[in-house]
């Protein structure tokens, strides 16, 4: 069955040409009536007859005028739009492929991607911000724990430098400023300061007999010795290297000393380490300094330590001297 589109159009132009016939018929009908009106009650219909022909006239021409005017506003537009449908039904349809995208739509759809784009990008550098800054902590982490060793680390350097590595005594560098130190406090308090130099004997032959691993123990067991007997917390004990000590004694004098040092030259014989000749044994010189036996200055009351351990190495070993 088939459906003929243009029949209502042809309909609706019929219903048009209708309606201007009866409005060219009903249009000197009511103009004629509303002429009548007015003359009516104006006076009559009296004074109408003689005029009759100019009323005609007159309804005549006021009916073409207003037949002009429907015709210009409202049946002109109406056969216009009805033209219009008309082609709009004739024409064929549009396929959905064809038919362009409303502009707005799609610059609305094209945003839409853009920023889901944009959201998506944001999304990743965000998460990559995040990763960076995990690693950030991570190092900074790191860095505060190598840093923390370090320190340490230094710590340990600065202590090490202050120590003999073999002994645990102070070291020599240690050593000369605690008796530049105490040597002014000495002076200064007009105190007394006692200072021993202990040499092994004959080392060296020690370590040939028994070789330096036991060399080194023995070592050891001489700096524990000197530990053992200068207890005080101002007492200092150093190696100077080699089979070399010393012991610096703030407020103790020649005596006293002399008394200490004879009892670790006891300790180390009681030992019995034998070095070839007999029990390995000490020599010590010491020097004190006292309000009646002043020194001018630190160093020189090293040197006279020393000179007396020279003249106690000279007079044979084994021995204590003192200085002059
Ligand atoms: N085992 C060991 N031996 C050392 C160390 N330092 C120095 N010596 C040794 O000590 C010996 C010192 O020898 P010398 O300076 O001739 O002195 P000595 O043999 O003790 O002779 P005198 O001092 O004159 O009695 C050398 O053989 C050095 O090798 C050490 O740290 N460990």
């Amino acid at each position: 069955m088939s459906l003929d589109s243009s029949a209502p159009l042809q309909d609706a132009s019929r219903r048009s040409a209708s309606l201007r016939l009866r409005l060219g018929l009903a249009m000197p009908v009511v103009v004629g009536a509303m002429v009548g009106w007015f003359e009516w009650r104006d006076g009559g219909f009296e004074p109408l007859l003689p005029g009759l022909t100019h009323a005609v006239e007159l309804v005549a021409a006021l009916s073409v005028a207003l037949m002009l005017l429907v015709e210009a506003l409202l049946l002109r537009p109406l056969r216009q739009l009805a033209s219009g449908c008309e082609a709009m039904e004739s024409a064929p349809a549009p396929q959905a492929a064809d038919m362009p995208e409303p502009r707005l739509g799609a610059e609305l759809d094209r945003i839409g991607h853009a920023m889901h784009r944009a959201q998506g990008s944001l999304w990743q550098h965000d998460h990559e911000a995040r990763e960076l800054r995990r690693q950030l902590a991570e190092q900074r982490d790191l860095l505060e724990r190598a840093h923390a060793a370090l320190e340490a680390n230094q710590r340990e350097l600065a202590s090490l430098a202050r120590i003999d590595a073999l002994t645990g005594l102070t070291n020599q560098r240690a050593f000369d400023e605690s008796l530049r130190r105490e040597f002014k406090r000495a002076q200064r308090q007009r105190g007394l300061l006692a200072l021993a130099v202990l040499d092994l004997d004959e080392f060296k032959q020690f370590n040939e007999r028994h070789g330096t691993a036991v060399g080194d123990a023995t070592l050891q067991r001489v700096a524990a010795l000197l530990n053992e007997r200068f207890k005080r917390d101002t007492d200092i004990v150093a190696r100077l290297g080699g089979e070399e000590f010393v012991a610096l004694l703030p407020g103790c004098g020649m005596a006293e000393a002399q008394g200490v040092l004879e009892l670790v030259r006891e300790d180390l014989r009681a030992l019995h380490l034998p070095d070839g000749r007999g029990d390995l044994t000490l020599s010590i010189g010491l020097a004190a300094l006292s309000p009646a036996h002043p020194y001018l200055s630190a160093q020189a009351l090293m040197q006279a330590a020393d000179e007396a351990l020279y003249i106690a190495k000279h007079a044979g070993r084994d021995r204590l001297s003192l200085a002059a």
